[in-house]
């Protein structure tokens, strides 16, 4: 794919030229910029965007494009903006014109045919996707390559990649003041739920391309769990506004979890998740039973304080059937302005251990009333829907926020209802039947 514009202007049109690359910041954006070296100084005062440097005109810089656009498919355009009184017979003209003419790469020699070159050269959406390497268990190389061929003849795609020190959020703040139509999140619900933090309260809808282990929020939102499917959801372009939450003023788009799941998250480490997959919860999750310890609870929901003994407590904004530790009200419903919450409450005499027994009884119940869409009714679960809810614990327990942990209790949800604009399909699909097979391959 052809990805650099070359930028020229003779002296008298550099004011023009900036003025020009200031007009079209998010369009130029997708492009490497390459210009000759007057033109590129000019460039970098003027607007400070980063240009690769040729030579100057006078020391062959036009030849050098003509070269590059000769040798090479990357060059996409070239913007000359000449002196109306310039002498067209110049050879630096003559030689850039042969070359685009050879290579039938699009010359724009004024800012009228410019703008309209550039229009028609971008796509009519443009997106920044947000892409983490290290998620899930694919090859992700593969399914960057598969990304492109299925979004780019669509959209206009740039990509950013997360690294341990650039965070989602940052990129994802980063593409949002660039003014993209969407901004892609393509990881596991971690990156996700940072990559909705930042569009949060923007008309920037979220397309979300799963490839992690549980790939959670996907379920439950009813976007397809593989690639091709993911992707077409992004170009079919449905938008649907959703409710999200904020804990501990982190973005919330699934749940928060005290207790048993964040020290269940905690135990399944990547090195596990990469070599069994989504199974290296349920060991961790089986380990977890054996060791959970209740603890002291202090739960204020919107208002009200109860104190209670638990092994559990589990805030959801969204989940899907299989998040069972959310499902106590029978179904998480994304888009009612509420949290639910459950908590898993122990009698005053009940030792300390959350006995496996017990809790296995549970779980079962829970999944079968989130498959079956009823409340549950055993006495030692307690579920409740609210907007606002804060919790401490005695002592300080893991809290795991949509997927990572985040650090100890006490903890604080708000409800954000219709705070976050996503691509899905409008209705939810009541049972996870979609493909979750996360390493297609591309086609050659
Ligand atoms: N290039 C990278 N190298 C190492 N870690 C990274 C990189 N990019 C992001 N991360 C880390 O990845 C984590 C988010 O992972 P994410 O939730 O997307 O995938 P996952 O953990 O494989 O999926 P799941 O939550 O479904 O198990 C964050 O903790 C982030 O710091």
């Amino acid at each position: 794919m052809s990805t650099t514009i070359a930028l020229i202007a003779h002296d008298s049109q550099r004011e023009e030229l900036v003025s020009f690359v200031e007009e079209n910041t998010v369009a130029l954006s997708f492009y490497e910029l390459i210009a000759p070296e007057r033109t590129a100084q000019y460039l970098l005062q003027g607007t400070g965007v980063e240009v690769q440097v040729l030579s100057s005109l006078h020391h062959g810089g036009d030849i050098e494009l003509a070269y590059r656009i000769l040798q090479e498919t990357e060059i996409a355009a070239v913007i000359f903006f000449l002196d109306p009184g310039f002498n067209l017979s110049s050879p630096e003209i003559q030689v850039l014109i042969r070359a685009c003419n050879l290579q039938n790469v699009p010359l724009a020699t004024n800012r009228a045919t410019a703008r309209a070159m550039l229009s028609g050269l971008t796509r009519s959406r443009s997106a920044c996707l947000i892409f983490n390497p290290v998620s899930g268990t694919g090859n992700s190389q593969q399914d960057l390559v598969l990304i492109r061929q299925l979004l780019e003849p669509h959209i206009y795609l740039k990509v950013s990649f997360t690294t341990p020190t650039i965070s989602a959020e940052q990129l994802a703040k980063e593409a949002v003041e660039s003014g993209v139509d969407i901004v892609i999140a393509s990881g596991g619900d971690g990156t996700v739920s940072a990559v909705a933090g930042a569009v949060m309260g923007t008309d920037i809808p979220l397309g979300i391309i799963p490839r992690g282990t549980a790939n959670a929020f996907c379920m439950a939102m009813g976007i397809p769990g593989n690639i091709r499917g993911a992707c077409n959801n992004i170009i079919a372009g449905l938008i649907r506004t959703v409710d999200i939450a904020t804990c501990n003023a982190r973005p919330m788009i699934l749940l928060a979890g005290i207790g048993y799941e964040a020290e269940t998250i905690d135990k399944a480490d990547r090195e596990t998740k990469q070599r069994w997959g989504a199974l290296a919860y349920i060991m961790a999750g089986l380990q977890q039973l054996d060791e959970q310890v209740l603890f002291d609870t202090e739960i204020e929901i919107d208002g009200t304080i109860s104190r209670v003994r638990s092994g559990a407590v589990t805030i959801a904004n969204a989940a899907p059937a299989t998040s069972i530790l959310a499902q106590g009200l029978g179904e998480v419903i994304p888009n009612d302005g509420k949290l639910e919450v459950l908590i898993f409450a122990a009698n005053q005499n009940e030792n300390q251990k959350f006995t496996k027994v017990r809790a296995i009884a549970g779980m079962v119940e829970l999944f079968g009333s989130a498959l079956l869409k009823t409340g549950t009714q055993r006495d030692h679960m307690i579920g409740l829907r609210a907007t606002n809810v804060k919790v401490k614990t005695e002592p300080p327990q893991k809290v795991v926020l949509d997927g990572e942990i985040i650090g100890t209790t006490p903890i604080e949800i708000q409800c954000i209802p219709n705070g976050l604009k996503i691509l899905a399909p409008s209705v939810i699909p009541q049972t996870s039947d979609q493909n979750t097979e996360t390493s297609e391959k591309a086609e050659s």
